[in-house]
């Protein structure tokens, strides 16, 4: 039976809007509007058991999942949704014990999700320039439970000469401008990886088509997910009037050599560490 203990995580669920997500600690209380809930009162409960509060409203006790940390992520950026995430995991194949690059770390939330399926033999090398989001990732990416399988790099990619990372089973690219660092990427790729990018507007999936092309990657594909929540009761079901709109667009392609067979030198070990020139810059945030 998983019994719920001093520092468990727990998602007070009281509806689909109201859900509060804790670490549990004996000396705290949940101010809300159903009233208090004493953490201390869900010690020793199983998860998935009730709890009243003092104004006799009652909220399950759940074992947060990786979509439950996303959605209550702490936001530094835009990021990227499970609709979507699961797409990426599915199409790209992401399995456990896989070597993934990450440009663009943002919030986290990405990487958070792909850690959790890569894990434990796996890892995520994320890279990010901003030092203010890259924190805020570290924060999330520890709270979801992940950080000993992500290494953060402070590292802008598109400048690099020598690249930092080899043999890489799927990269990921979440920036404004995806295409400046298709090459990079290809040359830290595996042989028929894939590459998924991340695409606000389709202005960027048109450039960053023509990068692949050129770039030597085939099995082009983009798309748009969207998710429609239905309200189903008895008698009445229907979609519900809200949900989100626009988010994003995904590029997904892989590697290929045109014509010819592969010409790239080729490398049998992973460098995880980057290279001399770039190691000042480059921060190891955990391991
Ligand atoms: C939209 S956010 C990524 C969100 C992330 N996928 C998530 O799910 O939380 C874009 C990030 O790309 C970063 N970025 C911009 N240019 C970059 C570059 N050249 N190399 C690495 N990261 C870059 C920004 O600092 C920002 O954190």
């Amino acid at each position: 039976m998983d019994k719920i203990k001093q520092n468990s995580p727990v998602l007070f669920y009281f509806n689909h809007s109201k859900k509060w997500l804790v670490k549990i600690s004996k000396k705290e209380s949940l101010h809300t509007h159903i009233g208090v809930i004493k953490h201390s009162d869900a010690i020793g409960k199983e998860y998935g058991s009730r709890l009243v509060t003092n104004k006799d409203k009652y909220v399950y006790l759940l074992k947060p999942t990786m979509y439950d940390y996303v959605m209550k992520i702490q936001h530094g950026t835009q990021i990227v949704y499970p609709k979507d995430i699961g797409y990426i995991i599915a199409r790209a194949g992401i399995e456990s014990g896989q070597k993934i690059l990450e440009i663009g770390t943002g919030s986290g939330s990405l990487t958070s999700c792909v850690a959790s399926i890569v894990k434990p033999r796996g890892h995520v090398y994320t890279f990010d320039v901003d030092e203010n989001f890259m924190k805020i990732a570290e924060k999330n990416i520890k709270k979801a439970g992940v950080s000993k399988y992500v290494t953060q790099h402070n590292l802008d990619l598109k400048t690099v000469k020598k690249m930092p990372l080899a043999d890489m089973d799927v990269a990921l690219i979440d920036l404004g401008d995806p295409w400046i660092v298709i090459p990079q990427v290809r040359k830290m790729l595996k042989g028929s990886g894939s590459i998924f990018a991340i695409c606000p507007t389709m202005n960027q999936l048109e450039k960053l088509t023509m990068a692949l092309v050129e770039n030597e990657f085939t099995d082009i594909e983009s798309t748009e997910h969207v998710l429609r929540t239905i309200e189903a009761r008895e008698g009445k079901t229907r979609h519900s009037f809200q949900g989100i709109g626009h988010t994003t667009y995904l590029c997904y392609a892989r590697k290929a050599f045109f014509g010819r067979e592969s010409k790239e030198p080729t490398k049998t070990k992973t460098t995880t560490k980057p290279a001399k020139k770039t190691a000042k810059k480059t921060r190891k945030k955990s391991s």
